[in-house]
């Protein structure tokens, strides 16, 4: 059994599963114009696991990720959340969803509480309410001692920590984070990986974590490869190694796409 049939098997086709997928992406194609972005792409997300969509610049993750959010209509396949299609059950899909977009989208001269009391009001989260959640997530991730702080004094860490915050606001189920640690040094890095490896071991919480760095990705994490719009690996990433006759990740990645590897990040 290959990993990309062990995957399938243990995540999407147990009937006697209580739960269905936390997400699950059948036959997905997209194209802007006669440029073809995503080509036939299937895979699904455990619940209460952390899988990385690993893919170089132009892979097609941020496409995935604007089909996943409703900000495009599908144009082939279907997907769920929690077994909701997102076309047919949209409200019921979209209430189980959180997403960290890459570009940044705080109101700087707000302060944390400030931000997220916002936020939540869009929500349409009643005031109180609001105030013990933002007080809940900022503790879950680390800034409770900043909530009284305007944003513009955060570091560029601590303000992706606030999306992340932001994000868990209206108590999602499943986490998606497309390239979050872009423009962050090393230890931010690894604080906001550990804050989100945590937000899956300990609440149970379901992570797409979109990627171009190897070094991001976990020997117990699921994983996705993505290249040039095609799913060319999924499943465990020891397996996913061990399938493509590599010794690390790196490699495993060079033999699937052909690619070379520079300082732990891939480049085409
Ligand atoms: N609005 C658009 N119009 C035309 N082509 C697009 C558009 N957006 C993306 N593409 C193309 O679709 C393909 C996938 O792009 P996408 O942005 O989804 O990849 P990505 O993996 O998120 O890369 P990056 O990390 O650089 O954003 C690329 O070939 C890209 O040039």
């Amino acid at each position: 059994m290959t990993a990309a049939d062990a995957f399938s098997a243990g995540i999407s086709s147990r009937p006697e599963a209580a739960e269905a997928p936390a997400l699950s992406i059948d036959g997905v194609s997209h194209s802007y114009g006669p440029r073809q972005a995503l080509i036939d792409v299937d895979f699904s997300v455990a619940p209460a696991r952390f899988t990385a969509l690993l893919g170089l610049n132009g892979a097609g993750k941020s496409t995935l990720f604007s089909l996943i959010t409703r900000l495009f209509g599908i144009q082939r396949g279907h997907i769920g959340i929690f077994g909701h299609d997102i076309a047919q059950a949209p409200g019921e899909a979209l209430r189980l969803l959180g997403v960290v977009f890459q570009p940044r989208t705080l109101d700087l001269d707000l302060s944390v509480t400030q931000n997220l009391l916002y936020h939540a009001a869009l929500h349409g989260i009643g005031r109180r309410d609001a105030r013990t959640r933002s007080g809940e997530v900022l503790a879950r991730i680390g800034l409770a001692d900043r909530a009284g702080s305007k944003v513009r004094d955060l570091s560029g860490g601590q303000m992706r920590r606030l999306e992340i915050a932001r994000a868990l606001l209206h108590r999602p189920r499943l986490l998606l984070l497309d390239e979050a640690t872009v423009g962050l040094d090393v230890k931010a890095r690894a604080d906001i990986l550990n804050h989100v490896r945590q937000l899956v071991s300990e609440q149970g919480i379901s992570v797409l974590w979109a990627t171009h760095l190897f070094d991001e990705i976990g020997a117990s994490d699921d994983l996705v490869v993505l290249h040039q719009g095609r799913v060319l690996a999924r499943g465990k990433v020891t397996q996913v190694i061990a399938d493509a006759g590599g010794s690390d990740i790196n490699t495993a990645f060079m033999r699937l796409t052909g690619s070379t590897a520079q300082n732990g990040s891939p480049t085409p």
